[in-house]
């Protein structure tokens, strides 16, 4: 159950007390801002002959702080200092790394605040997201504490066999994985990857995106602070690129763990794969098109509600978010120009304001993906149902602002129904039938989310039987498709937005650290030979 007064991704309600600590902590987090900081390596700083610069979305003239660029040698070192940390933090008592997680989860609810002003400066998030970011956080790591204890550690007892045999189960950790996180929870789910690694005995390389590195480097202090060893985690900031190459073909990699698009992801499976000598695991998160269908005896308010938030929530940056609809024939129009009327409302602009509802996109790589898209649908027969335009003068000529868009009209196999674009578009397209929308909705090589609104109870059962997608909902106006809580959804994509079938935020999702190890030790009888 969800404890009141907590602000997650689908609060409707929320004690709303939050907002002078949260704007008191706008205020001190700035003194962070513009620092030159190192990598750790080892437990030691370490720079590079290259720096970049983080600036924030909200206003590129905002320098965040200046970090080394990371390169292949630097990675290198990282897994070497996670290998020789190994064995230390494998063999120490399960319940001594619970004790540092759950230290390092207090830790982080003592700054909640803190993080959530930086994750608005660094990655654009409202109040709202960025404090249910940190409180997701926090609860993952408590979460998979009490999933580690209620495995008593993954140690098993087993039958004997013979006379004197003790048998056990003890699942092992592998070595030393490298973790990647993504820009749009980069506090959230990096955390979730980086403590799967380190509570079940692994060490750690922690690469996080050049887009959101103070919330990496925050997050490595954590675990620091929390009690994980020099070397047990390690720091390396910069580009993916030369990270990656020199990761997927390093003898002394065991694991890795990455969070973010299907491109980078494939490629890393792939290149392991092919590179090294035998398998080694790939965690793998990645994107997703995700559909919501909309039926004939919907809630159409209901259904307009989940299908905003799921589509524009983080302007449209979520994994989980809805970027395609599925109405029904009849109910369509009615749909789409409440559909229109919610997103005209929603106020655009700076986060850090309680007011606004849509910050800014990333960067400026979102704002070419999103006039592409518009020009395309537009070209294509589309119709803008609304939104379409990128805003432009004050704060809106600095940051990357757009409106909300919803398209309709688009022919289904069209483009914007398939890929994953990663802007705030939804392309809504009708059905006749429910069979029709299933097809739809589950045409496609991705398998994140889904959801469905639906007053029919026997549609909701038709849909959850038949859709091919890791989370669904059905009737979740909070979110259609966004929203996932550890402990309540586990969060895994199927097919190609996923690798393990383990949800992150479930019960089995630490079981993809570790692998079986069948411990037999034979006693002699007492007083024998
Ligand atoms: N399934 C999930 O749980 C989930 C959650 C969040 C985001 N995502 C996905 O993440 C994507 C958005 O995040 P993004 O734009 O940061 O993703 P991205 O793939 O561009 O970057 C993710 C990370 O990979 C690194 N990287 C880039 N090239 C690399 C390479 N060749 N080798 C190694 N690392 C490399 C980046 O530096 C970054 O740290 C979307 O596709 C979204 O759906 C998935
Ligand atoms: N827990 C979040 C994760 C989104 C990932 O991008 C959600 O379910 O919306």
């Amino acid at each position: 159950m969800q404890e009141s007064g907590k602000v997650t991704y689908v609060s409707l309600e929320t004690d709303e007390s939050f907002h002078g600590d949260y704007e008191a902590a706008l205020i001190e987090i700035e003194q962070e801002f513009g620092k030159r900081h190192p990598m750790y390596i080892g437990g030691r700083e370490v720079t590079a002959p290259r720096e970049f610069e983080a600036r924030s979305p909200i206003d590129p003239g905002i320098l965040l702080g200046i970090f080394p660029e990371g390169g292949e040698d630097h990675a290198r070192e990282g897994i070497a200092a996670a290998n020789e940390a190994f064995l230390d933090w494998s063999r120490r008592d399960w319940r001594e790394r619970i004790a540092v997680v759950r230290k390092t989860a207090g830790a982080m609810e003592d700054r909640l605040f803190l993080l959530a002003a930086l994750l608005t400066y660094e990655a654009g998030k409202t109040r709202y997201e960025a404090l249910a970011e940190v409180g997701e956080a926090v609860d993952m790591l408590r979460y998979y504490c009490r999933v580690y204890e209620q495995n008593n550690g993954y140690v098993f007892p087993m039958r004997s066999p013979a006379p004197g045999e003790e048998c056990r189960s003890v699942m092992r950790p592998y070595g030393a994985w490298v973790v990647i996180s993504p820009f749009n929870f980069p506090v959230a789910l990096a955390a979730g990857m980086i403590t799967g690694a380190l509570l079940t005995g692994n060490t750690v390389v922690f690469k996080p995106t050049s887009k959101t590195p103070l919330s990496g480097m925050n997050l490595y202090r954590l675990f620091v602070e929390g009690g994980v060893p020099p070397g047990a985690i390690n720091l390396v900031t910069g580009p993916g690129g030369p990270f990656g190459e020199a990761v997927v073909a390093h003898p002394d990699v065991a694991g890795i763990a990455f969070t973010g698009s299907k491109a980078v992801g494939t490629w890393l499976q792939r290149q392991i794969a092919t590179v090294q000598p035998y398998h080694k695991p790939v965690v793998a998160e990645l994107g997703s098109k995700n559909p919501t269908i909309v039926t004939a005896s919907a809630d159409i308010a209901k259904a307009v509600e989940g299908v905003a938030r799921a589509a524009f929530g983080f302007a449209g940056q979520k994994c989980s978010a809805t970027s395609r609809v599925y109405v029904h024939s009849s109910v369509a129009e009615r749909f789409l120009q409440a559909l229109r009327d919610r997103a005209d409302r929603m106020e655009i602009g700076d986060p850090r304001r309680r007011e606004v509802a849509f910050g800014p996109l990333i960067d400026d790589d979102a704002r070419l993906t999103f006039q592409k898209a518009v020009e395309e649908a537009l070209r294509d027969g589309g119709r803008l149902v609304a939104g379409g335009e990128v805003l432009e003068g004050g704060l809106y000529g600095r940051g990357v602002y757009v409106r909300p868009t919803v398209i309709a009209d688009l022919a289904h196999g069209h483009r914007l129904f398939t890929e994953e674009l990663f802007v705030p578009i939804l392309t809504v397209g009708t059905f006749e039938t429910l069979e029709e929308a299933l097809a739809l909705a589950n045409a496609t090589d991705y398998g994140l989310t889904a959801g469905i609104f639906a007053q029919d109870p026997a549609e909701i059962g038709y849909f959850f039987d038949r859709i091919r997608f890791g989370v669904v909902y059905a009737n979740r106006r909070g979110g259609a498709t966004t929203g996932a809580w550890p402990g309540a959804q586990p969060f895994g994509g199927w097919k190609a937005s996923g690798s393990t079938g383990r949800g992150v935020g479930g019960p089995h999702y630490l079981l993809s650290f570790v692998r079986e190890q069948a411990q037999t030790r034979v006693t002699e009888p007492a007083g024998g030979e």
